[in-house]
């Protein structure tokens, strides 16, 4: 299945045929099947899926973090394949930003320096990470966490500075899983807020998400049950129609 609102211009994240097995033989665990996707500028797309679909095991491919067994991803044209790990990981920081369960910010680091990080560690000089940090920081409403390093946080804000780490700098492709699980529901759409808003401004996103009311902010719905895509929506009343039966609100 091969889904694109952009027909025609290169997607900034495109998956061709993606396969991802665990083990192999009669205990092989086929993580993901053959997935064709592609996620142009402006748009923004939901994963949803039972637990063990595949939609973590899509977000880790998308973001280089792990490899096909079969079929490549491509970010901004540029494909993953036969990049070394070195410049997998370039680009992984110039072009990709994470939102992800696992927190993972720098305990001795301050909020504003763990937003600066990946912006310092791709050459930038501090003054300016710094300020890019801040007006990321200002983005999610924590620029008054600054100066507060990650165990003097609640898990709200611990999330919110996360978020900020990800939107940093001039990122194109925005991977999110379940971004919203630490916040509140009115924080949580607000950061579904944030995300449809760099993406307007013309990055690509890719949301893995429970939550119908979530993914109502979303261009188009993937939907993937064993590894396979076996629904996706278009943009327009199809998209809610499809949320109502996915079981929860709309937007
Ligand atoms: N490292 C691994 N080794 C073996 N099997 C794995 C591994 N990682 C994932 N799997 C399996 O691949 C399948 C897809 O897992 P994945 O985590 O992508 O699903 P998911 O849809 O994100 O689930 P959840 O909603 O519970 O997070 C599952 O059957 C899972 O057990």
């Amino acid at each position: 299945m091969n889904e694109s609102a952009n027909d025609g211009a290169t997607p900034l994240l495109e998956l061709r045929s993606v396969t991802r097995t665990h083990g192999d033989g009669a205990t092989a665990v086929h993580a993901l099947r053959g997935v064709d996707l592609k996620v142009g500028s402006g748009e923004l797309v939901a994963v949803m899926g039972p637990s063990g679909s595949g939609k973590s095991t899509l977000l880790n491919l998308a973001g280089g973090l792990d490899t096909p067994t079969a079929g490549e991803v491509l970010v901004g044209g540029t494909s993953f394949d036969g990049l070394s790990r070195t410049a997998v990981a370039a680009l992984r920081r110039r072009a990709l930003g994470y939102v992800f369960q696992d927190l993972n910010l720098v305990p001795s680091l301050t909020a504003v320096e763990n937003v600066a990080l990946p912006l310092e560690l791709d050459g930038a000089r501090v003054s300016v990470a710094r300020s890019a940090a801040v007006a990321a920081l200002e983005e999610t409403g924590t620029e008054h966490l600054a100066s507060r390093f990650p165990d003097e946080l609640s898990g709200g804000q611990q999330q919110r500075v996360a978020i900020a780490r990800a939107l940093v700098g001039p990122r194109t492709v925005l991977l999110a899983d379940e971004p919203t699980g630490a916040l509140d529901s009115e924080t949580g759409e607000s950061v579904m807020h944030l995300l449809r808003r760099r993406v307007d401004d013309g990055a690509a996103g890719l949301v893995v998400t429970h939550e119908a009311r979530h993914a109502a902010w979303a261009d188009r719905v993937v939907f993937l049950r064993d590894g396979i895509v076996v629904d996706a929506t278009g943009p327009g009343p199809g998209l809610g129609a499809l949320l109502d039966l996915a079981g929860g609100d709309s937007r």
